[in-house]
């Protein structure tokens, strides 16, 4: 196809690449002033009545489920000769078959794409849909301005879970597709999905795309130091019989997020190095309003070398944050209790935003407001005690910050140390609450973001 000068109102920039189906150009929104990317339903294909369907069909799950993890669809729209398009946003780093392309990546970096490669297909899981062709090149990063975000592409074979188990055409890429793919008419179900999740992992973890099924080779006989843990999810998810999988992305994005976090991970490196890659990349952003997150600089670099600052409230607190925490956050998150206005709200900077609320998920991150006023006892924030555990109080005090800490070094029934301050500004009428969770136990954690974090003068 020649270029274009314009699909709808979006200029074409340059042609960005063609798949089996269709064609994808690099654009400008001139209007919003953003590139984007326009995906056309190719020429021989056009009068496939089928191929048409899903294509469209793949613009309307994309929409309907409008998630970060997922490419996002903003419009569509019918060239001359009738043929479809729709328009995402532009995914400027490239793919996921980019950075596997240099060979096996550090095993921090693989886990955290997992993790979101996991959380997206889980969506589509949630959404009722298969993707059924999950595989690296299909994995986009795009830059924001807090990091590198992973979305799951290419949905043109996904296929409703309900309709999935008739007759189906075979469908899926060789070395990520489950053994029930191979065939047309195959009964699939989320399963299918759950095995090119573990040929992903095994991709990312090994350097080499796994074998065709059954697959007899651990990722650890490739790759020494492999956790035991990541070893078996990986191996259990590409079992030829799909009753032995991970029963859905959730669960295997889940055990991956627990691998990540698990003791025996850390003991193989300190965490500090574990999450290196981690500090040059952080990743997505949850909401629109305006949080700046700045570079390792001044007073926080000073202090533990690995803290980012996140600026919160019109700018007005500049909250110090481990770097390795600072992946997604929240801001407008309610304060725990009341605390004489209900509409008290904070910033959450965590891991895993969603796993915050999850008493069991292994998460680290920071949850702080700012309170108006002075003279907040603990007691009076908290609306219970976030932990089960035996509790050790103190009192903290240094030139910018007065008040109390409370910690829980561990929490029956789940993973990691609990934290919390409420601390009174020496230099303004206001008090910070602060919520720290980690992994691990590190006591001084919160006693370094208290003294990295400051009020604006
Ligand atoms: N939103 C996007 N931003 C940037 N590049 C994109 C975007 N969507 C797709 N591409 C790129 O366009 C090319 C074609 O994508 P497409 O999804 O049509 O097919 P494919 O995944 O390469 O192949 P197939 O569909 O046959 O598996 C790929 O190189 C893909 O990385």
């Amino acid at each position: 196809m020649a270029q274009p000068d314009t699909f709808g109102r979006y200029r074409v920039i340059r042609h960005l690449g063609s798949g089996s189906f269709a064609t994808v150009w690099l654009a400008h929104d001139d209007r919003l002033d953003t590139p984007v990317a326009v995906k056309v339903l190719a020429e021989n294909w056009a009068h496939q009545l089928d191929v048409h369907h899903r294509f469209m069909e793949e613009a309307r799950i994309l929409r309907q489920a409008d998630s970060a993890w997922l490419i996002r669809v903003h419009d569509i729209g019918t060239l001359a000769d009738e043929r479809p398009y729709f328009v995402m946003p532009y995914a400027d780093q490239g793919s996921v078959a980019d950075l596997a392309a240099k060979g096996p990546l550090p095993l921090d970096e693989a886990l955290r794409l997992l993790t979101e490669i996991g959380q997206g297909v889980t969506v589509l899981h949630g959404h009722g849909t298969i993707h059924r062709d999950i595989k690296p090149s299909n994995v986009l990063l795009q830059s924001s301005p807090v990091g590198q975000r992973v979305l799951v592409a290419d949905l043109g074979f996904a296929k409703a879970i309900d309709g999935a188990s008739g007759f189906t055409a075979a469908a899926g890429t060789p070395g990520y597709m489950s053994p029930e793919q191979r065939g047309p008419g195959g009964d699939l179900d989320v399963r299918a999905d759950v095995y090119s999740l573990g040929a992903v992992a095994y991709e990312l973890i090994t350097g080499r795309r796994p074998p065709q099924p059954p697959v007899r080779v651990p990722p650890r006989r490739l790759r020494p130091g492999v956790p035991r843990a990541l070893d078996d999810l990986i191996m259990s998810a590409l079992a030829e019989d799909r009753t032995a999988r991970p029963s859905d992305a959730k669960a295997f994005t889940d055990r991956i997020r627990a691998i990540r976090m698990a003791p025996d991970l850390r003991s193989e490196l300190p965490w500090w190095v574990r999450h290196r890659s981690l500090w040059r990349r952080a990743a997505a952003a949850f909401c629109s309003l305006v949080v700046l997150m700045a570079a390792t600089t001044g007073a926080a670099a000073s202090t533990t070398g690995v803290l980012t600052e996140v600026r919160y409230a019109g700018d007005e607190l500049h909250l110090a944050v481990p770097q390795a925490w600072a992946r997604q956050f929240h801001n407008g998150r309610a304060v725990p209790s009341a605390v004489e206005s209900d509409t008290a709200s904070g910033v959450l900077v965590a891991t895993d935003l969603e796993a915050w609320d999850e008493p069991r998920a292994a998460v680290a991150g920071v949850f702080a407001a700012l309170l108006p006023g002075r003279g907040y006892d603990l007691d009076s924030v908290l609306s219970g005690a976030p932990c089960r555990g035996p509790v050790e109080r103190r009192a903290f005090e240094d030139p910018e910050w007065s008040g109390q800490i409370r910690q829980w070094p561990s929490c029956p029934g789940r993973p990691g140390a609990v934290a919390v301050a409420s601390l009174a500004s020496k230099h303004r009428e206001a008090t910070l609450y602060l919520e720290v969770r980690q992994p691990g136990s590190q006591p001084d954690v919160i006693d370094r973001i208290v003294s990295a974090t400051r009020l604006a003068r």
